[in-house]
């Protein structure tokens, strides 16, 4: 049975701020409430290392409407904007998603990493589809306008530590969590759209269960609640859990703000007092160990 490297992941604390706001059909209003939210989080904590933002940040979240709103990568003018923000604020960023052109003509729902440079450092593009119907409260089907990436999307953030990535819809499989906590990532981001329906059910169950699962941070950044709006109905309930399953902060449905510290004492203790990492039975399980990586940017 392999024996696995229990030590922390983590190099250093990591200071995150989850910008949770609402996007709206306008593009140029919703990356200036980017810009605001930025130099909000900023203001009020200095020493911030990371801004996580929400799926579907420059757009609403509509079928109809991601050929509207859909860029190249790199090129867009969503791609500069946050490459500058980064730059400007020296911060990480994990950009929450946006409609892609892909080269193929084909629309993903795409997610970019930016080192606090301002270069992409990571792309994640929707693995799994959000395609569903509960019959009278809930249908949406993501793949009527949209493609699926085909990658998980590992890497590493800075000289923080490994991580993995995930859009919304992709946190109900376990196997890309599992898949970056096997190379070694103390922390998944889900950015994440849930809706007044699956989300009080859900959302955070699945936060929950991937920390445990994984002992890592989960990291899940909805867009706020736009109730007078009409449209799609984002649940909201931006949150970071720990490594045991410990739900850290948590927004409202409201536009907001919440901050968390990241510790890699928390995971060493958790991996330590409970070595699930270095008893898995590999042998048994053959058809979950994969090692597909993204590494194309
Ligand atoms: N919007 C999603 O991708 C997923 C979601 O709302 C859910 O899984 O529920």
């Amino acid at each position: 049975m392999p024996i696995r490297n229990t030590m922390s992941v983590l190099s250093k604390n990591l200071k995150v701020a989850l910008l949770q706001f609402h996007a709206g059909a306008d593009k140029k209003a919703n990356l200036q409430k980017v810009k605001e939210f930025a130099s909000k989080a900023i203001t009020q904590h200095p020493s911030l290392d990371l801004l996580v933002l929400p799926e579907c940040f420059n757009s609403p979240y509509s079928v109809e409407e991601f050929k509207n709103y859909c860029e190249p990568i790199p090129g867009g003018e969503t791609t500069e904007f946050l490459s500058n923000l980064a730059k400007e604020h020296k911060v990480s960023i994990v950009g929450g998603s946006f409609p892609e052109l892909g080269s193929d003509n084909k629309i993903y729902n795409t997610s970019l990493t930016f080192d606090k440079t301002g270069k992409i450092i990571a792309k994640h593009r929707k693995v799994h589809l959000f395609d569903i119907d509960i019959p009278g409260k809930m249908t949406f089907k993501e793949s009527i306008s949209l493609a699926p990436g085909d990658k998980a999307t590992v890497f590493q953030l800075e000289d923080f530590c490994k991580v993995g990535l995930g859009i919304c819809y992709d946190i109900r499989f376990p196997e890309l969590a599992m898949v970056a906590a096997r190379q070694g990532a103390g922390i998944m981001f889900y950015p994440g759209a849930f809706n007044t329906v699956t989300g009080p059910k859900f959302w955070t169950k699945f936060a929950v269960a991937r920390a445990i699962d994984n002992q890592v941070y989960v990291v899940m950044c909805s867009p706020a609640r736009n109730v007078a709006g009409g449209g799609y109905q984002a649940y909201g309930h931006s949150m970071v859990v720990d490594p045991n399953g410990d739900v850290l902060v948590e927004a409202g449905h409201d536009e907001d703000i919440v901050y968390c510290e990241l510790k890699p004492d928390v995971i060493t203790e958790a991996r330590k007092n409970i070595p699930i990492s270095t008893q898995r039975r590999f042998d048994v399980y053959h058809d979950v160990a994969s090692d597909a990586v993204a590494k194309d940017i």
